[in-house]
């Protein structure tokens, strides 16, 4: 595959790069195509803004960064295409109306907020009726489908496209596509008319129905040619979208009259760019009646943890919004921000603060969160749905269990536990008023769009503006976004005071949320206290767990089920016979079988019994393992004197284990007086290892095995690197700094700017990002240094825009959520912004799609490697195969790296294949 022609620093396909709003005239393109982020290859319009076919002089002028995200047209393939007089001319509705017809030179501002030199950023076309159109109404043929989930307001697209186009245009000929894409060639049509559709908007659901997979691009556009269908209306989220370009892509090579249509629907508002998803309003509003329902029914018992699950699969939107509607949530989990649950920081110890304060606890949880724990702990493979969504396991049952567990066994404290999942309720109700009105606005736009000749484009809301939007545009910019506010509301805490909240889609959604408590702080940001060796938290002492720990110890049978130890005593590795009776294992205190479905559920997914449900066993087999019954409870892991553990370092852990947790039980009487003895002495031992350990990893570097015990010491800096430092115990985001995850609209999209303010450009971008803006920033070290000053002082700042963040960061300080806390800058936070500045490196690879050659990743150090091999796995996951450019770097740019990702073959059919039609060759 040859790919010289391709310019892999420009990441924007098919654009326009003109001058500023105020010269139109003048246009000015560049010819560096790079594919990354349509989903549509299409031959660029170098005519100008006009499809009207009035012609615009052209002009290479330089340009201030104008970028105009242009959508397709069926003039690109059908230049001779007539055009008509636009009906709404004659309709007595538009007639009193001034300006009738949105100007071909109409475009949207993404970014509403520049500074003066500042490049403009990305435009969209204005949605609305144009002048001419480019088919007759009479010969209009239209088709409806609605594919993916349900989501509230389907029904009133479905309404309002059959009735926008009657009613505007007098087309009359409208079929419904029965049960999504397959329906195009497995199923009859249905006639949609204004009168059919009339009450559907008051009804959940989709008239049409609607499915996952069988998308068959060929079989669907030839029912398409051969139904006479001239006009494709497709409803659906970020599957159904990429459908949709396959379509429009098909009818453009068939160069057919067919003008195709997309309509983004999703009930998780993962969709950048525009403002928001239709139905999303209504879905937070209904989730309110679960929050509240959990609210009052933890409320009126004694430590009631309510938990309420809702729908999120990558995003934590519906979770986040609802939560902070309610007021009555304390603490939401959303998949953008891991958490974890032991430990200092961790759940089960803010569940159990918010206890002894109030009495009971509301934990929101979008389905997506903590999925790579319930997967692990489920023991089950991630599985597909007909469209290769990843299939969920229910995060809301295993916390359930997990919580529970750990109060009535672990800290004998007894709980009201009340799950509530109200997932598909909440998406099948109808849109509500406000739905609606977005509903019949989106609908309009599609069919203006579409009369207008536009084909390959969905439509939305930019800026409360609705516009012309390639399709695949969005991909790029979901999980920036949603980072971005997950980064800084992770956990709100019942008694948020107050918070700071800005919601702006330029710069994502930033929404800081802060709480009156003081943050309990160690001089340290090494954890300082060892934590139970979960399967999810990564030692304390900077241990990792290895292979040899899984070894089993005992294994012993319990009514009917199996469990195993490893040799530290810790998990229970458990199968069941069939047919046993887990009620025994799971009894409410009144002695009622627990109404949870945890025991099914788990034995549904994997065959086996997990750990989950089943902790009478568990402290059975590691009382016979550890010789005592406090193994899993009081976190007594390490095996004495047994299969070459050495018995002194087995007490001394055992020592500080027990410490751990009489200290965290203090507040619950749990502790005993030996404990207490020792305390002092354990505490000194701990200081004692931990400076040994610090000095360890200095002489080890990167990693070490250490053959005592068979740990695998990773010197992870401060909080661990790669994935694995998120489940560090005391893990605590640094919103400041935070460059992790994949780049936010601005920063990963390079957009493009003229060359004397490209440094300039580079700064703010990226400072979207952390969100924090340091325009004047200079260079990384500087601005490190910078940072370091300036958290020394608030009010001392050179850089004004600097020190406007500042006082928020310092605001964020002094009452800082822990579980979002910004701190002050110590020797590790130093190491921080070093490791800070070897991810921006990382960043270059994945912004410029670029595998960095073996002679770069020889500069990198561990954290590096597995940041980047995150960051192409992240993108990999969510199906942007197009994301990772697997040509290899510097000159050798006709080399295709092949790997068994297959992205590099994705990027090779889908993609390339723009070549030879002009829009990828360069000048
Ligand atoms: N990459 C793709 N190319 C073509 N069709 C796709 C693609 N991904 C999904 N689809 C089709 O889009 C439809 C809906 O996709 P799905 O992911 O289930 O829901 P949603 O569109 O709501 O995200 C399915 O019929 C599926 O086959
Ligand atoms: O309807 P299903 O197949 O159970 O899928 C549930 C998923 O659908 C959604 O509601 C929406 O997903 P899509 O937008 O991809 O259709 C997710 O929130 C949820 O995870
Ligand atoms: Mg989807």
């Amino acid at each position: 595959m040859n790919l010289t022609n391709l310019n892999f620093s420009n990441p924007f396909p098919s654009r326009l790069f003109l001058k500023p709003i105020n010269s139109f005239k003048y246009i000015t393109f560049k010819h560096q195509i790079n594919i990354k982020n349509s989903f549509i290859t299409h031959p660029i319009r170098a005519q100008s803004l006009s499809h009207d076919n009035t012609p615009i002089e052209i002009d290479e002028v330089e340009d201030d960064g104008f970028v105009l995200e242009d959508v397709p047209h069926l003039t690109n393939f059908l230049p001779d295409l007539p055009t008509y007089p636009n009906p709404l001319e004659y309709s007595q509705a538009y007639a009193i109306v001034k300006n009738t017809f949105v100007s071909p030179e109409d475009v949207l501002a993404q970014q509403i907020v520049v500074q003066k030199g500042s490049p403009r950023g990305a435009h969209f076309r204005r949605a609305g009726p144009r002048k001419k159109v480019y088919f007759k109404s009479e010969e209009v043929k239209a088709c409806i489908v609605t594919c993916g989930g349900l989501c509230p307001g389907i029904n009133t697209v479905i309404r309002e496209i059959v009735c926008g186009l009657n009613n505007m245009y007098g087309v009359n000929n409208i079929l419904g596509i029965e049960g999504g894409y397959r329906g195009f060639y497995s199923k009859n049509t249905m006639e949609l008319t204004p009168k059919i559709v009339n009450d559907i908007h008051k009804r959940g659901g989709t008239i049409l129905q609607t499915s996952r997979g069988g998308h068959d691009t060929n079989k669907i556009v030839d029912n398409i040619q051969d139904r006479g269908i001239n006009q494709v209306y497709i409803i659906g989220g970020d599957g159904t979208q990429k459908g949709a370009a396959a379509i429009s892509k098909e009818v453009e090579r068939r160069r057919l009259h067919v003008a195709v249509a997309g309509i983004p629907k999703t009930i998780d508002n993962d969709i950048a760019v525009i403002d928001k998803s239709f139905g999303f309003d209504t879905a937070v509003e209904e989730a309110q009646r679960a929050i509240n329902a959990a609210h009052v029914e933890v409320e009126s018992v004694d430590n009631g943890v309510g938990i309420v699950k809702l729908m999120g699969r990558y995003s934590g939107f519906i979770a986040m919004f609802a939560t902070l509607a309610s007021r009555d949530v304390d603490c939401c989990l959303i998949p953008e921000s891991p958490f974890y649950l032991e430990g200092e920081g961790g759940l089960y110890e803010y569940v159990q603060q918010r206890l002894k304060e109030n009495r009971h606890v509301v934990i929101v949880l979008a389905e997506g969160a903590g999925q790579e724990y319930v997967s692990e702990s489920a023991n089950a493979n991630v599985e597909k749905d007909a469209s290769g969504n990843k299939l969920l396991l229910d995060v809301g049952l295993w916390l359930t269990q997990k919580i529970k567990d750990h109060f009535t066994t672990v800290k004998k404290i007894p709980i009201n536990m009340k799950y509530i999942d109200p997932t598909y309720m909440i998406r099948a109700v109808p849109s509500n008023a406000s739905d609606n009105i977005y509903c019949t606005l989106l609908a309009q736009s599609a069919v203006h769009g579409a009369m207008a000749g536009y084909s390959g484009f969905t439509v939305g809301p930019v800026n409360s503006r609705h516009a012309y939007i390639p399709i695949g545009i969005q991909e790029n910019l979901v999980v920036a976004v949603t980072w971005l506010l997950s980064r800084h509301a992770t956990c709100l805490e019942g008694h948020v005071t107050y918070w700071y909240g800005k919601i702006d889609r330029t710069d994502g959604l930033l929404l800081v949320v802060m709480t009156n408590k003081k943050k309990q702080r160690t001089s340290n940001r090494t954890p300082r206290v060892p934590v139970r060796f979960d399967d999810h938290v990564v030692s304390s002492l900077g241990h990792k767990r290895t292979q040899k720990d899984d070894e089993v110890h005992v294994k012993k049978t319990v009514n009917g089920c199996t469990g195993e130890t490893d040799k530290i005593g810790k998990t229970c590795v458990l199968e069941r016979e069939e047919n046993v009776d887990n009620t025994v294992l799971n009894k409410d205190v009144s002695g009622n079988k627990s109404n949870n479905k945890e025991t099914s559920k788990t034995s549904d997914v994997s065959g086996s019994l997990s750990q989950y449900g089943i902790t009478e066993l568990e402290k059975e087999v590691v009382k016979e393992a550890v010789g005592c019954d406090n193994g899993p409870d009081k976190g007594a892991h390490m095996d004495v004197g047994e299969d070459g553990v050495d018995k002194n370092e087995a007490e001394k852990v055992n020592s500080e284990l027990r410490d751990v947790h009489a200290n965290t039980d203090n507040e619950t009487a749990v502790k005993t007086d030996s404990v207490n003895s020792n305390k002092e002495e354990a505490n000194a031992k701990e200081d004692k290892t931990k400076k040994e350990k610090d000095v360890s990893r200095e002489d080890v570097g990167n990693k070490q095995v250490n053959e005592e015990d068979g740990f695998e010491v990773v010197n992870y800096k401060k909080n661990g690197g790669g994935e694995e430092r998120f489940k560090k115990p005391n893990y605590k985001p640094n919103t400041q700094t935070q460059k992790f995850g994949p780049k936010k609209q601005g920063a990963g999209k390079e957009m493009y700017v003229p060359k004397n303010v490209q440094n300039k450009s580079k700064e703010v971008s990226s400072e979207v990002n952390t969100s924090v803006a340091t325009p004047q920033k200079e260079n990384t070290k500087e601005n490190a240094q910078n940072k370091i000053d300036v958290n020394k002082s608030a009010s001392g700042s050179k850089k004004k825009a600097w020190s406007v963040q500042n006082e928020i960061l310092e605001a964020l300080r002094r009452s800082a959520n822990k579980y979002s806390a910004l701190e002050t800058y110590d020797e590790n936070e130093i190491s921080e912004l070093q490791e800070m500045k070897n991810r921006e490196k990382v960043d270059v690879f994945i912004e410029q799609n670029r595998k960095p050659t073996d002679d770069e990743i020889k500069g990198w150090n561990i954290d590096m490697q597995a940041y980047y091999n995150q960051r192409v796995k992240h993108m990999v996951d969510k199906g942007k195969k197009s994301v990772v450019n697997m040509a290899t770097s510097g000159a050798e740019k006709d080399d295709v790296y092949e790997d068994n990702t297959g992205i590099a073959k994705c990027m090779k059919e889908e993609n390339v294949k723009g070549m030879g039609k002009g829009v990828l060759e360069g000048n």
